[in-house]
């Protein structure tokens, strides 16, 4: 067995500034951070697009496809890439699910709803698949759909719902005829409805029920014209707009009711989970009051949780990620722990893992409740909580490898307050500092990394040379750093090689297991 131990911190959306604007980690002050990059092996890792199995380099990273990488030393091609490929070979309109979904609004001359967060961030969803769904539908003979929009606004620009809203509605009154009813029936912003993660706030899922299936709710001609008053009124930028049900005569258009297929069209599982619960689950459901449940056939785009079947039916395989780490470290008998705040829990440990929602028995995995606030109010988060955690981790002497996310730089970075993010970007430094103390002390090597940018771009340009807020990630590399008493060396440190997947092997590296053979190389 080995002598060595690790631990890896995450620093969720701290990324490498190329432009400076609005470079919230540059302007931060981080006395640790600067100091280890002049005295420590570094490098810089690619975080985006190819490196962690997206369609293609123009698409940034995010937590799930890059905590996948970390934990799995592989690159596996991902929920966007997959959905593109099953509906461009006609395999996800073949599927049984399809079928059944279209078949049953046929027979029952019912409604067939799409759900989900509307737009072309490829992180949870892609307009693109929406569209080509509708369309295919109309097609195989569905007469009526409605769809249920959440506003982004955080992986996209942050006020650019109308864009997509029209693009929407441009494509159903193109297929609207004698025959085909199409319309938008409800929404409202992805940080207020329905999209909530890890059971941090099941009143937005409740609300999302509410809106998309009861019709209940603040009326509008249109979604256009709830979102400008819903702007007007609150000021909110797209992700926090209130929830709205479009109506007619005032009749909600399009309740979901006994005898209807519904489709959550989002591929990625962290965000989907709680609403196909919702959907799926029966009598010992008991997050919120759903009334009189509907009795319909509920599919989502993939299987967002291999281990616990959520949802029970679903249009595409998730890819199959095998060989990770845990698992490597788990037959080499070492011992991990894995710790962050709610809002990231499942990425260091059900996203590290593979997308496995059971732990190894090796494991300990522990969760730091996160604040119920828009975190520009507490730019800290839970930072100082979880250093301390893991130093009682490392002094407990149990664990070989200890790995964490902080949060701070991803989730107030998509706030778009660069003052508050600034805030919480030092928090990550304080912590490191207090953290790097004992992990010398105790002989543990530490490599520090992030999964992707986000507070390194607070700022970005658009097609006309205007500076607007920027709530997305970046497509900016990330650092990593090795801290450590022993000596090691990353070869080509100065090359740009690396991306995410080579984190894993260099781990291994440095506890002398062997990785297995369809793992990337080692950095060192
Ligand atoms: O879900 C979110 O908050 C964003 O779409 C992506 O952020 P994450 O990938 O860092 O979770
Ligand atoms: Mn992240
Ligand atoms: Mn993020």
């Amino acid at each position: 067995m080995s002598n060595k131990k690790v631990i890896l911190v995450v620093m969720d959306g701290i990324g490498i500034s190329v432009t400076h604007l609005g470079d919230a980690v540059t302007e931060a002050n981080t006395p640790t951070l600067d100091r280890l990059k002049k005295e420590c092996p570094y490098t810089t890792l690619k975080a985006h697009g190819s490196a962690v199995g997206l369609p293609t380099d123009d698409d940034m990273g995010n937590s799930e496809v890059g905590h996948n990488a970390l934990g799995c030393g592989q690159i596996y091609s991902q929920g966007a890439k997959l959905v593109n490929e099953s509906i461009e070979s006609g395999k996800m309109f073949a599927s049984e699910t399809w079928n059944e979904l279209v078949n049953n609004v046929k027979t029952k001359s019912s409604t067939l709803h799409f759900i989900g967060l509307l737009s072309d961030g490829n992180v949870h969803s892609n307009i693109s698949h929406l569209k080509k769904m509708i369309a295919k539908a109309k097609e195989q003979g569905a007469a009526k759909v409605r769809v249920h929009v959440l506003l982004d606004g955080r992986d996209v620009p942050a006020t650019s719902a109308p864009i997509y809203i029209e693009d929407l509605e441009k494509c159903m009154a193109e297929l609207n005829d004698a025959t085909f009813d199409a319309k938008i029936a409800s929404g409202g912003g992805r940080m207020k409805v329905t999209m909530d993660r890890y059971q941090a706030d099941w009143d937005m899922v409740k609300l999302g029920w509410e809106t998309h299936v009861k019709g209940e709710g603040r009326q509008f001609a249109n979604a256009l014209e709830a979102v400008e008053t819903l702007r007007n009124e609150t000021g909110a930028i797209d992700q926090d707009l209130p929830a709205f049900v479009i109506a007619e005569n005032g009749a909600p258009v399009g309740k979901i009711v006994d005898g209807d297929s519904v489709v959550l069209f989002n591929f990625r599982g962290d965000r989907a989970i709680e609403l196909s619960m919702a959907f799926d689950g029966g009598d010992e459901f008991t997050y919120f009051d759903r009334g009189a449940k509907p009795d319909v056939i509920y599919a989502g785009m993939l299987e967002y949780d291999g281990d616990l079947h959520i949802p029970n039916k679903y249009l595409v395989n998730p890819p199959e990620i095998k060989d990770t780490m845990s698992e490597v470290l788990e037959k080499a008998g070492l011992k991990s722990y894995a710790v962050s705040e709610t809002q990231k829990y499942g990425h260091v440990t059900y996203f590290w893992n593979g997308n496995r929602s059971e732990k190894f028995a090796s494991e300990v995995w522990k969760e730091i409740p996160s604040d119920k606030v828009s975190f520009d109010q507490r730019p800290w988060m839970k930072s100082a909580e979880i250093t301390d955690d893991l130093i009682e981790a490392i002094k407990s002497e149990k664990y070989d490898f200890i790995r964490c996310n902080f949060p701070n730089g991803d989730m107030v970075g998509h706030t778009g307050s660069m003052d508050a993010t600034i805030i919480g970007v030092e928090s990550v430094d304080l912590g490191l500092t207090r953290l790097l103390k004992v992990a010398e002390e105790y002989g543990y090597t530490v490599l520090i990394t992030a999964d992707h940018g986000n507070a390194d771009e607070m700022l970005e340009k658009n097609k006309k040379g205007e500076i607007n807020v920027r709530t997305a990630h970046s497509l900016n590399r990330v650092p990593f750093y090795i801290v450590s008493k022993d000596k090691y060396e990353i070869k080509d440190a100065d090359s740009e090689k690396y991306g995410l997947a080579n984190v894993a092997p260099t781990v291994l590296k440095i506890f002398g297991i062997e990785a297995p053979a369809c793992w990337e190389d080692s950095m060192i």
